[in-house]
């Protein structure tokens, strides 16, 4: 699903009302939404490994995002529904200018993406942890490492140990994985790690123990920006900063 700029604001909020009234008039139940982005350069599998989340398999084809692409899944998690909004960023430079001051609005984790077939890609990664501080998301925000298409560890460029290095000295947890072969062995038939399922499952199991976020005032019009706070600003959860 492509974004438009004006829509942007409609899906800020992070709590979902779309649920009817009760015939005894109770107010809806309120679905907790968490905006996660994952950014990293163009070509590492972004798309991929969020279409493999939110549609349960490899895209047939992938064209390069352009803005930003934009998806969702309904999970539960001890008996809470929860809504994961999944922004699927632009890698090239062109293609993202106009939009990067809305995807980095009220988010609630961030997932860095590399290619472990692509030592550029690994190397891109502070200058994307330098933006993402620049955009004041800091230590308060969870942030996980994510090298993608290990099903090519013939090819690979960036091993683990480097790797998990790079991670430990930002404070990040990493996880290998592949979105195109989650299940399987890779081509030297070793498993391959981590599973894209259990890796965003990994994210919103550490923000659903954080303090709800609770909005600072009704969402009124279409189009209106609405501010959020937590409920207690010191108690936020952390799992590190590099900045
Ligand atoms: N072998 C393999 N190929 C993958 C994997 N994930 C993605 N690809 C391929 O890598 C290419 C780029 O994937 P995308 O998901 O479009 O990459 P992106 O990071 O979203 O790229 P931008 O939209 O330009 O930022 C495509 O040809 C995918 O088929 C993977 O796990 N294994």
């Amino acid at each position: 699903m492509k974004l438009e700029e004006d829509s942007m604001a409609d899906i800020e909020s992070s709590f979902d009302f779309s649920s009817s009234l009760t015939s005894s008039s109770l107010p809806p139940p309120r679905t907790r939404i968490f905006k996660i982005i994952v950014i990293g350069d163009s070509g590492v599998g972004k798309t991929c490994l969020t279409y493999r989340f939110c549609a349960g398999k490899f895209p047939d084809k992938t064209e390069a995002t352009i803005g930003v692409d934009f998806r969702e899944k309904v999970i539960e998690i001890d008996g809470e529904k929860l809504k994961v909004q999944l922004w699927d960023t632009a890698g090239q430079e062109r293609f993202r200018k106009s939009m990067v001051q809305h995807y980095y609005r009220n988010v609630h984790a961030v997932v860095f993406v590399y290619d472990v077939t692509n030592a550029a890609s690994f190397r891109s990664l502070p200058a994307w942890i330098e933006e993402c501080c620049q955009h004041a998301l800091g230590q308060e925000v969870p942030r996980i490492l994510v090298g993608n298409k290990c099903d090519l560890r013939h090819a690979a460029q960036v091993s683990t140990d480097v790797a998990q290095q790079f991670a430990d000295a930002h404070s990040m947890p990493l996880f290998e994985t592949s979105a195109k072969n989650p299940y399987g062995n890779d081509d030297s038939g070793r498993n391959n790690s981590d599973h894209v399922e259990a890796i965003f499952m990994t994210v919103a199991h550490k923000l659903k123990s954080q303090k709800p976020l609770v909005l600072s005032q009704p969402p009124c019009r279409s189009g209106d920006t609405v501010t959020l706070r937590r409920e207690d600003e010191e108690d936020r959860g952390t799992w590190g900063c590099g900045c």
